[in-house]
């Protein structure tokens, strides 16, 4: 699927250069797609170049949040041009099916896709590749952990103790996949009311932190619920593109600045694994 040379990952049409981020929630719509987007925002306003893979197939909203309107172009049956939005290159099973129709995957299937992605897409060079993974602990997001090896996972989560506790089991399977935890990103930390301002934790407090204390990470950051985020989630216009100096976005490139920080390269020793399966099964 890819190799890893002095430090960096060659991919068949580009290389990684910093780091492969899996975003990861033990459940579904705790944000994990949109913090995806608004970090991989957050990213590129520093300078860095991102790509993005939505491997989240039963809930693919990559496209929708950022903003993707372009298909992605086949140049040849090997070689494919992603869309590329504001700077940011991202590939979705979205691309190739609509919104709405229905998709049958199995695991397996996906984790050919997946291939695919890596290997057919022209990314070019990139320093971050975020992969959106599928929500939860089950084969899906599994696999795709375990095919890349050399991703560490970022946790997202709620305050609340139910979403805590099933994101611990995400920190459980990443230390089974030998994955590096990059930290945790607790999301709907307190509703910020737009009129008045005020702050109430309506999920609870610290839930977050003690995740991040249970499974002996870091909490990188605690991001507010407020409605705008989710009217621009919809529209595809992320708010720390549009309006980076608000509060969420000021959260969202600290983030982005700790993940920047830390010692770029990626590790020879680790094998990537050769795919061998039969992807229509
Ligand atoms: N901080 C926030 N403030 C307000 N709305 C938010 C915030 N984060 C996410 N949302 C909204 O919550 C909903 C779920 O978010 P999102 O699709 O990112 O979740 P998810 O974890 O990726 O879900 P799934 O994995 O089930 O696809 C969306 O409508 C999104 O706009």
């Amino acid at each position: 699927m890819y190799e890893v040379k002095d430090k960096k990952v060659i991919l068949e049409h580009g290389s990684i250069n910093k780091g492969i981020i899996a975003v990861a929630s033990g459940k579904g719509g705790v944000g994990k797609s949109t913090v995806t987007v608004n970090l991989a925002t957050a990213l590129a306003k520093l300078g860095y170049k991102v790509g993005i893979i939505d491997a989240d197939v039963r809930g693919f909203s990559v496209p929708r949040i950022l903003g993707v309107v372009d298909k992605p172009k086949a140049v040849s049956e090997k070689e494919i041009i992603p869309p590329e939005v504001r700077g940011i290159k991202a590939i979705s099973m979205g691309s190739f099916v609509g919104e709405n129709e229905p998709v049958i995957w199995r695991a397996p299937l996906l984790t050919g896709a997946l291939e695919q992605f890596f290997k057919d897409i022209r990314w070019g060079k990139l320093d971050y590749m975020l992969i959106d993974l599928p929500p939860g602990t089950g084969d899906m997001p599994l696999n795709i952990m375990q095919k890349v090896p050399h991703a560490e996972t970022l946790v997202v989560t709620t305050p609340q103790v139910t979403a805590t506790k099933v994101a611990g089991r995400i920190g459980a399977m990443a230390e089974k996949m030998d994955h590096e935890i990059l930290g945790v990103v607790e999301n709907m930390a307190y509703y910020r009311c737009e009129e008045c301002g005020h702050k109430d934790y309506i999920f609870g407090k610290d839930g977050g932190k003690d995740l991040a204390d249970f499974m002996g990470t870091e909490l990188l950051g605690q991001l507010p619920l407020i409605s705008e985020v989710r009217r621009r989630s919809d529209s595809g216009n992320p708010i720390v593109f549009d309006k980076p100096d608000s509060e969420i976005s000021q959260e969202f490139i600290k983030i982005a600045k700790i993940i920047a920080e830390r010692e770029a390269g990626f590790d020879e020793e680790i094998e990537p694994l050769k795919l061998n399966m039969d992807v229509n099964k």
